[in-house]
C-alpha cells in the first residue's frame, strides 16, 4: 500500500516511437510538498515524461500512479487533481487574459465564474484590463499559463518549462509565485528546465535526465554539497568567528579547515551580510571569496557535453 504522501510514482516508465526510445524505463517518485525540478538538455525526454505523466501519451511499458491510483480510470480521476503547462496553451490573440480563461473554463468545464478572478488574482494578472494577449510580455503568457493550469485548484502543477526565455527579472518573479503557490497552497510540482541555475532556490529535489535516462536524482541539499560551492573565510579568531555566524545564521552549514579557514556551504548569496557581521564585531577579516565549481559546469560534468542544445 503506498503512502499518502506520495503524489506520484514512476516504475519502469518508458516510451518509444518505432525503434527510437525517448524515455527509457524511469522510476521516481515525488513527495507532497516536493518541487522537484526536471532537468535535462533540449531533447533529453522531459517533455516526453511530462506527457506521459499528464496523459498526452501514452507509456510503452511501466506502471505510473497518480494520488495513489493507477487504473486508466483511476488515472483519469487523478488528472482532475492536476494542473498542467505542458506545450504552450493556445490562447486567443485579441481576446483579454480574462476572456482568455473564461474561455477554457466553459471548454473545460469547470464550474464557477469567480474561478478566472481567483486565478488571475493568484497570478497577478488582475489589472490587465483590456489589453490583448498578444500585446502581452513573455512573463505575462507564462503567468497566463499558469492561471490556466490553477483554474481547478490543483493539488500538483506539472510545468514544462515555465521559466525559458524569461529575462533575469521575470526569472525571479516566476520563481516568487510557484514558490508562493508551493508555501501556501502546498501546491506540489513537477517543472522542467534546460538551465540548472533557473531551478536553484525552487526545486527541492532536482532530477537529471540525458538522452532519455535519468542519470540522476539528489535533493537541493545534496546538490548544495556536491558541486562544491562554498564561501572562503580567513579571519584572525576562526572559532570566534564560527560562534558568532551561528547565531546570526541559524542555518549555516560551515567546516574550519586545517588551514584554519572557514568554508560556509550554505551562505553564497549572502556574503555582504556575512563581513557585516564579522567586522561589526570585531573579528579580523583577511579574505573572502567564493569558491568551487559553476553550477551549469557541473551540470555539464553529470550529464556531458555542451552546457545546451
Ligand atoms: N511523436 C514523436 N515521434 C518520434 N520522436 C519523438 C516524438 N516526440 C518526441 N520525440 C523524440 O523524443 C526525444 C525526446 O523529446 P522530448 O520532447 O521529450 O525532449 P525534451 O527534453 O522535452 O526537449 P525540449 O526541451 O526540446 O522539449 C527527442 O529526440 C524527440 O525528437
Amino acid at each position: 500500500m503506498m503512502s499518502n504522501n506520495i503524489i506520484l510514482a514512476a516504475q519502469s516508465l518508458n516510451k518509444t516511437y518505432g525503434s527510437f526510445t525517448a524515455l527509457h524505463p524511469t522510476t521516481l517518485s515525488i513527495a507532497k510538498g516536493e518541487i522537484l525540478g526536471l532537468v535535462g538538455k533540449n531533447g533529453a525526454g522531459k517533455t516526453t515524461l511530462l506527457k506521459l505523466i499528464t496523459g498526452q501519451c501514452l507509456p510503452t511499458g511501466g506502471e505510473l500512479t497518480l494520488f495513489s491510483e493507477t487504473t486508466p480510470e483511476g488515472l483519469r480521476q487523478a488528472r482532475q487533481r492536476m494542473g498542467a503547462i505542458v506545450e504552450t496553451p493556445c490562447f486567443y490573440r485579441d481576446m483579454t487574459a480574462r476572456q482568455n480563461l473564461e474561455y477554457y473554463r466553459i471548454q473545460r468545464g469547470i464550474p464557477g465564474k469567480e474561478r478566472v478572478e481567483a486565478a488571475l488574482h493568484e497570478v497577478g494578472l488582475r489589472d490587465t484590463g483590456s489589453k490583448k494577449f498578444r500585446d502581452f510580455s513573455l512573463g505575462m503568457k507564462q503567468r497566463l499559463g499558469l492561471a490556466l493550469a490553477l483554474m481547478n485548484h490543483p493539488d500538483f502543477l506539472v510545468l514544462d518549462e515555465p521559466i525559458n526565455g524569461l529575462d533575469p527579472l521575470g526569472i525571479v518573479e516566476i520563481r516568487e509565485l510557484l514558490l508562493t503557490l508551493n508555501r501556501e497552497k502546498q501546491i506540489t510540482m513537477l517543472i522542467s528546465g534546460h538551465v540548472l541555475a533557473e531551478m536553484q532556490s525552487l526545486a527541492t529535489t532536482y532530477a537529471f535526465i540525458d538522452g532519455g535516462r535519468m542519470i540522476k536524482t539528489m535533493t537541493a541539499r545534496q546538490l548544495e554539497e556536491s558541486y562544491g560551492h562554498y564561501l572562503r573565510l580567513v579571519v584572525d579568531r576562526e572559532t570566534g568567528a564560527a560562534a558568532l555566524l551561528e547565531r546570526h545564521f541559524p542555518d549555516i552549514r560551515y567546516s574550519i579547515q586545517p588551514d584554519k579557514s572557514v568554508h560556509i556551504y550554505n551562505l553564497q548569496g549572502q556574503a555582504d551580510e556575512v563581513t557585516r557581521v564579522l567586522v561589526g564585531n570585531h573579528i579580523r577579516l583577511y579574505s573572502l571569496e567564493n569558491r568551487g565549481t559553476n553550477l551549469e559546469d557541473y551540470f555539464v560534468s553529470l550529464v556531458g557535453g555542451s552546457k545546451d542544445v
